[in-house]
């Protein structure tokens, strides 16, 4: 494995300063990230865990600290070909104006790529979409069908990088495994690192190697999944995982 990305010190200012203790949303957060891998990110609502995705896909930028892409730091790069390589897949889909198969294609289009159709349809089939009309307006889809359509629209580009947030929270459990499954065939065949934002503990178990636990205002807790899930290092790590395991019994 290689590292691919590396996070040094990276911080974002909180809009918010009037009722926390500290300046920042996040701070101190560095991480090396390799090729592949698939991260968890789990933590408490609120504390940044989009907001890291979105700033690690320069959507939003940092306001401390540096990123480095395959060693090259983000503000050698040009955001475009930076965010065709490290591809965020919102929680709230977007789609762009015209059909399934318009939202399916332009970005490629965008992007100077070929819109590989054989691909699309085979994603469409291992998401629980294929019998889907091609030509339905992407506006009148429903929130888990967006979120499927946004989620292959991404892979279609063939990112080195996918940062995922929250992309199975408006599906049915059989869909959201089938999402979870195509992910991780995708991560076999194509060696794509992900970082996953959940809420699902088990999700997180499943699916990746190592879990970053975000609270406290900082990425405190980087460990291996399965010994973050047996033994959290922290205190606040504890009382995470304690509570949404009692919720889970409920
Ligand atoms: N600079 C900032 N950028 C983004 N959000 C900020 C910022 N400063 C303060 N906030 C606030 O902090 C919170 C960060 O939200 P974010 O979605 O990143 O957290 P999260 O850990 O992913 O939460 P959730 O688990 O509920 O999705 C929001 O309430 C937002 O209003």
């Amino acid at each position: 494995m290689a590292a691919i990305l590396e996070i040094q010190r990276l911080a974002k200012h909180s809009w918010n300063q009037d009722n926390r203790e500290s300046p920042y949303l996040f701070e101190e957060v560095s991480a090396v990230i390799q090729q592949p891998e698939c991260i968890s990110v789990i933590g408490p609502s609120g504390q940044g865990k989009s907001t890291l995705l979105r700033t690690l896909a320069l959507l939003d930028m940092p306001d401390q600290g540096d990123i480095s892409y395959a060693g090259i730091s983000y503000r050698e790069k040009d955001p475009r070909l930076w965010r065709k390589e490290i591809c965020y897949v919102a929680q709230q889909a977007v789609m762009l104006p015209g059909s399934v198969e318009d939202n399916l294609g332009t970005a490629s289009r965008l992007h100077g790529e070929v819109y590989d159709v054989q691909l699309a349809e085979q994603l469409l089939e291992e998401t629980l979409l294929a019998g889907l009309d091609r030509k339905k307006n992407a506006s009148e889809l429903s929130g888990g069908e967006k979120q499927r359509i946004a989620l292959i629209r991404s892979l279609l580009l063939r990112p080195a990088v996918l940062l995922l947030d929250e992309v199975t929270a408006s599906l049915d459990n059989i869909s959201a495994r089938a999402v979870e499954h195509m992910l991780q065939q995708w991560q076999a065949r194509e060696g794509t690192t992900m970082i996953w934002v959940t809420h699902d503990l088990e999700q997180a178990a499943r699916t990746s190697s190592r879990t970053w636990f975000m609270s406290g205002g900082t990425l405190l807790e980087d460990q291996q999944t399965i010994d973050f899930f047996r033994q959290p290092a922290t205190e606040a790590g504890r009382q995470f995982v304690r509570f949404l395991a009692s919720e889970a019994a409920l």
